[in-house]
């Protein structure tokens, strides 16, 4: 069996294009989204994210404020920069790029997040609203892996779900919101006594693990849906000397012999990561102004 690749790009495209819809018609009303971005320090990756957010934020009709700080940046400068946004009306969603530069505690930076305005879902109160069922912002990479599986498989009421890795960002908002489609869920981490038995179980396989094609085409069961979130980058000598390229967490080549269908890294949930900020972004303004929320977009 050869898997169908989900196209996270395409779909990405379309979420976008929806958000920009509703970003119009807020406009014609005199509101305009604004999304806040804070990159403290030089991290050559994250100065990549944030130059793709700023620009597909202002793509998408919204206002973006970028604020980039020095890697010498203080607690308590951090804090004040927050402060002034959760006051700033032309703000509807912060994110601060993690990971923060050592010295910075990120827990307290999160925190003092505005809960109405953190687009990311990381503040404690949202993570206990998702936990326990209320409306919540709802984490960016997990809300696009659901959005691309509900996408695929419709109904996921019963199905095993193997989640690997449990970080706050990543796989336990995932595996809180396979809990919620009514899957069973397994969440693997690195004590995990037999990964590749405990994959086989899935139909559904999350891999958020930071280990680049660690998950092998035998660990996956026949037809399972693989979403990959791993973003890796490694070095790749037959582009050339010095060249490197991206790969998730699960061995493609192999994987795309076994699972019913898989996304691609590039290509499948990082696109949709960005497209759910912007969403997210959309939901706090649409919340923030009374105003029904677009259906679709989120929970
Ligand atoms: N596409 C996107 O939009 C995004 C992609 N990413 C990518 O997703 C990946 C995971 O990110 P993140 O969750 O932040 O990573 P973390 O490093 O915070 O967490 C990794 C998790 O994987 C587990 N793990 C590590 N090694 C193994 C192993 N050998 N076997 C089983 N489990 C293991 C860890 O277990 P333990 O807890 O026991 O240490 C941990 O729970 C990264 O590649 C990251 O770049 C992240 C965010 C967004
Ligand atoms: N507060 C915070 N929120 C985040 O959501 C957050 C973060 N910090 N820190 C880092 C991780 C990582 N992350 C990605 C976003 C988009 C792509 C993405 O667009 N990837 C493209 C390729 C990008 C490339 O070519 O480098 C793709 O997969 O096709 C990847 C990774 C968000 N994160």
């Amino acid at each position: 069996m050869t898997a169908s690749i989900i196209d996270g790009k395409a779909f990405a495209q379309q979420l976008r294009a929806r958000v920009a819809e509703h970003v119009a018609r807020l406009k014609r009303q005199g509101i305009t989204p604004g999304l806040a971005v804070v990159l403290v320090g030089e991290d050559p990756a994250s100065q990549v994210y944030v130059r793709n957010k700023g620009r597909q934020t202002v793509e998408a009709g919204m206002a973006s404020f970028e604020h980039r700080l020095d890697a010498a940046t203080s607690q308590d400068e951090l804090l004040s920069l927050i402060a002034r946004l959760n006051a700033d009306p032309a703000v509807h969603g912060i994110l601060v790029q993690l990971p923060l530069p050592r010295g910075l505690n990120a827990e307290a930076v999160i925190n003092a997040i505005d809960p109405a305005k953190d687009v990311d879902g990381f503040h404690i109160l949202n993570v206990g609203r998702l936990a326990t069922g209320q409306r919540a912002m709802v984490p960016c990479t997990p809300l696009g892996c659901l959005m691309l599986l509900r996408d695929r498989l419709g109904d996921l009421s019963g199905a095993e779900a193997v989640v690997v890795g449990r970080s706050n960002i990543v796989g336990k908002p995932m595996a809180q919101l396979l809990l919620r489609e009514n899957c069973t869920v397994t969440i693997a981490h690195s004590r995990t006594r037999d990964l590749p038995q405990t994959c086989r179980r899935a139909d559904i396989l999350v891999a958020a693990v930071g280990r680049p094609e660690m998950i092998r085409g035998d660990w996956i069961k026949p037809g399972a849906t693989v979403i990959d979130v791993g973003i890796n980058r490694v070095p790749a000598p037959d582009k050339g000397p010095d060249k490197t390229r991206l790969v998730g967490d699960v061995h493609f080549a192999e994987a795309v012999e076994a699972a019913g269908a898989i996304t691609p890294v590039p290509g499948g949930v990082g696109p949709m990561t960005i497209a759910c900020l912007l969403a997210n972004t959309l939901t706090a303004c649409c919340r923030a102004h009374g105003l029904p929320e677009p259906e679709g977009l989120t929970l």
